[in-house]
């Protein structure tokens, strides 16, 4: 079995060539079928094979979760629905039987229309105990059972689960430990949103296995909490690379650390990085950012607030320069220095005409932009110039109400209840937004998106022993633009220097906890980056758990 010890060269790795760093690829359901069919079409395994391998590894990860359970044989109801996810169950059932469990199977649908394997493995069980009808789990007794496994729908979910399988895993799973078969039912394996009206279950699983790779849904949306702890287990399908899947990174890329360059560098070597700024007592979020851009090692960092802010900046900056710039046309003669190679811009700008006119200027320079906050919001009203201007190597930073008023149709689809699967996800969200801008778009949350114009996709997720829920703090964005310039003006591309960006952010986050201010956050840089493993090589922890 591989889990989230698993070596990184088997979880795939670096498929689209843009984050050097450890990587597990995100599959879909439709990819996943589609690598199972291609292997039982050349004959190399057979459905049923693929069929025991999951059912084996859900009896191993819950065996050794609960090896008290597994001592000496618990009881446990397995729920199976009416696709290959209940045979799956199936094969769980029999081989926890084979071990001394006390099983009871109770099934959803017609066993008449199963698909041909659940079928086998169905009569299989049935030759070990009967099967009873789901409704009958509804009536259990809170702690009748010491595990439930939840092999009720996986990846073929299209709708909302059935009343039925739904009471019959709130009344089996009281006081029990619930596994889930690749995904728990309810939830979209490909967006791990929950498809119904109303608000997800408040109990998910407590352990999901799934099988070869993550899916999308393990790490979107609601998923990261619905799956609690996730194991990978191998069933027997290649391990080589997917071309073009989504990757989850684990770890930083290599070369954040600025010594690559060498020891005698010129600061010109690390770029220059300006931060543009606004006006009189709204230069702090333009601040924080340079600060970010400086820590994370760009050479020079010059903030340009217009210049009846100049004093005020003046008396808090000392390491990052200062530039006044009062308008489009001052900061095209700013940009007349080549040096200067990336810009942030946004933080407190006011989204004005002015902040306008200053980004389509700051665009039209062709340099490396990182755009947030009022640069977005400014163009809320008419997108398309912004649309027209933007370039691939420009970055937009947009948490969910940026993203609303930049891409109101997609975040309406986002909102609305999923009542169909597979579900709009975030990752559709962010690609599609990326797609129409003409540029990297990394979409904010716990589970952060990045994806470019191109499709690439990678996916960040602060979960699990990486949750930081004290980030969400005045001005930690600002610092993530500033992060994103400040690699930006070391030479990474926008897609890297994007997850990079949000992996620092997340890691310092978790150095400083709880009682973080935004302010914290670049000054926890240098212990991140003085631990940053040899060659990125290391990876941070599982996010979920384990
Ligand atoms: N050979 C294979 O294809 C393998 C599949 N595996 C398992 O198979 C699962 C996928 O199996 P399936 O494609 O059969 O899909 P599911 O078992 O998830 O769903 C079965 C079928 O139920 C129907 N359905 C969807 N939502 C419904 C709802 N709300 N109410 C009633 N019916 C609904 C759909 O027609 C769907 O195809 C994976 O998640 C995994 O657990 C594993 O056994 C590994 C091998
Ligand atoms: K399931």
């Amino acid at each position: 079995m591989t889990n989230e010890a698993g070596a990184e060269s088997a979880m795939g790795g670096g498929a689209w060539g843009a984050f050097d760093g450890p990587t597990v690829e995100l599959l879909d359901g439709a990819r996943m079928r589609a690598l199972e069919q291609a292997q039982m079409a050349a004959g190399r395994i057979s459905g049923l094979e693929l069929m025991e391998a999951a059912g084996a590894a859900i009896v191993a990860a819950l065996s050794s979760a609960r090896p008290e359970l597994a001592r000496r044989g618990g009881r446990a109801a397995v729920l199976c629905g009416p696709g290959a996810n209940g045979g799956d169950g199936f094969v769980a059932a029999r081989r926890l039987a084979g071990r001394g469990w006390a099983v009871e199977v109770f099934m959803l649908g017609d066993p008449a229309r199963q698909p041909p394997d659940a079928a086998a493995n169905r009569r299989r069980w049935e030759g070990l105990g009967p099967v009873r009808d789901i409704a009958r789990a509804a009536d259990a007794a809170p702690g009748a059972f010491d595990a439930v496994i939840d092999a009720g729908f996986g990846t073929g979910l299209s709708r909302p689960i059935p009343r039925t399988l739904r009471a019959a895993l709130d009344a089996a799973s009281r006081g029990a430990f619930v596994v889930a078969a690749d995904m728990p039912s309810g939830w979209c394996a490909d967006s791990g949103r929950h498809l119904g009206e109303g608000p997800a279950p408040a109990r998910g699983a407590d352990l999901t296995v799934t099988f070869h790779r993550p899916r999308l849904g393990h790490a979107l949306g609601d998923g990261p909490r619905a799956v609690g702890r996730l194991v990978v287990a191998d069933i027997g399908l290649p391990q080589d690379p997917i071309a073009d899947a989504p990757l989850l990174f684990l770890g930083p890329p290599r070369g954040l650390d600025k010594a690559a360059a060498g020891p005698r560098a010129h600061k010109y070597v690390h770029g220059h990085a300006l931060v543009l700024a606004g006006g009189c007592g709204k230069g702090g979020a333009a601040r924080l950012a340079a600060r970010a851009a400086l820590r994370v090692g760009a050479g020079l960092v010059t903030v340009a607030p217009p210049p009846e802010a100049l004093a005020e900046n003046a008396a808090r900056l000392d390491a990052v320069m200062l530039r006044p710039v009062a308008d489009a046309e001052a900061l095209r003669r700013a940009l007349a220095d080549r040096r200067i190679n990336a810009l942030a811009l946004g933080m407190g700008l006011g989204a004005d005409a002015r902040a306008r006119a200053l980004t389509l200027a700051a665009l039209e320079s062709g340099r490396a932009a990182t755009l947030d906050a009022d640069a977005l919001g400014a163009f809320a009203a008419d997108p398309a110039p912004l649309f027209a201007a933007l370039r691939p190597d420009c970055v937009l930073t947009p948490h969910e109400g940026e993203f609303a008023r930049l891409f109101p149709d997609l975040a309406e689809r986002l909102r609305a209840p999923a009542l169909a699967g597979p579900a709009f996800s975030r990752l559709d969200a962010a690609r599609e937004a990326a797609r129409r801008a003409g540029a990297t778009v990394l979409l904010k949350g716990p589970d952060t998106v990045i994806a470019s114009p191109d499709g690439a996709a990678l996916v960040h997720l602060a979960a699990g022993p990486r949750a930081a829920p004290w980030l969400a703090t005045a001005g930690a964005g600002d610092v993530l633009a500033g992060l994103i310039a400040g690699l930006a003006a070391r030479g990474f591309a926008p897609l890297e220097a994007a997850a990079a960006a949000a992996w620092l952010h997340v890691e310092a986050a978790l150095r400083v906890g709880p009682g973080l201010i935004a302010e914290d956050l670049p000054e926890a840089l240098p212990a991140v980056l003085r631990a940053l493993p040899p060659a990125g090589a290391a990876r941070a922890p599982w996010p979920w758990g384990g």
